[in-house]
């Protein structure tokens, strides 16, 4: 059974550009899934769309068979805390510890007031000690985030993301501003992730070849439209040239 759903989805940030155009797929539960298209092509904005940090127009996106477009505030803060987000930027606090930070991932279980007082559970301090373990950062828990490598700052945002207990991982462009070996150790780990915990990931990325050695499927989008949707097998040259056509065309004439 498919853990989301997205049917029709139509997203204009503007009243004459249509950003995304009629967006359908389904995502199974447990699936490693890459959209991978040019700088612009909406995958950003379709991310955002899923937890609502963006309103869409259009469409209907059913995640854990609830309809998301049309829940309320409280309902649509319980149903983010299924959907972990891990950003490329981190968006973590650099003065707070790493543990801190993690335990930041708990605010949508919590009222307010015991989120901005800091009350954790020993239990939530636990499982934020196992994920750092898990990720193997955790000789560096007590120290301020800005202390880290910026692949050690990303583990840190994948444990925040898993300490929400998500059904669903985001992650946008995880490793656009990682090297190549810290690119590596994050993406194996949000794999592991995905196969070892059952947690469903949806992954932006920018290149080809990391989609191909990770996803169980990819998604080809192309200026606000899905022109690919298979396994990593089915990904040909020719697929990639009509992913990636149109910039490269610009390119040429520019
Ligand atoms: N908040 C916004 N307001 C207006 N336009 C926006 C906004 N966010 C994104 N856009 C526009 O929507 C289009 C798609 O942007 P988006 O960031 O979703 O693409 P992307 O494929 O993720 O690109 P990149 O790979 O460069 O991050 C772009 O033309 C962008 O300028």
């Amino acid at each position: 059974m498919s853990l989301l759903q997205v049917e029709g989805l139509d997203k204009s940030y503007t009243a004459d550009k249509r950003i995304l155009k009629n967006i359908n797929f389904d995502i199974k539960a447990g699936e490693f899934v890459s959209v991978i298209g040019p700088s612009g092509a909406g995958k950003s904005t379709l991310l955002r769309c899923i937890n609502r940090m963006v309103e869409f127009n259009e469409g209907k996106i059913t995640f854990n068979q609830h309809d998301v477009g049309s829940l309320n505030k409280k309902e649509l803060r319980q149903l983010r805390t299924n959907i972990g987000m891990v950003f490329q930027h981190y968006n973590l606090v650099p003065r707070l510890t790493v543990i801190e930070n993690v335990l930041h991932g708990r605010f949508g279980y919590k009222t307010t007031l015991q989120g901005l007082l800091g009350r954790y559970t020993e239990e939530e301090k636990d499982r934020a000690f196992y994920l750092l373990e898990k990720l193997g950062i955790h000789e560096h828990a007590y120290k301020r985030c800005d202390q880290l490598s910026g692949g050690q700052q990303q583990r840190v945002g994948i444990c925040r993301a898993l300490i929400q207990e998500p059904k669903l991982v985001l992650c946008d462009e995880p490793i656009a501003s990682l090297d190549p070996s810290s690119s590596k150790i994050i993406m194996d780990h949000l794999k592991s992730i995905s196969a070892e915990m059952g947690i469903t990931c949806l992954v932006n990325l920018h290149q080809v070849e990391v989609a191909q050695t990770y996803s169980d499927r990819i998604i080809g989008l192309n200026n606000g439209e899905i022109v690919f949707s298979g396994t990593r097998s089915e990904l040909s040259a020719d697929q990639i040239n009509n992913i990636y056509g149109t910039e490269t065309k610009d390119l040429i004439m520019a």
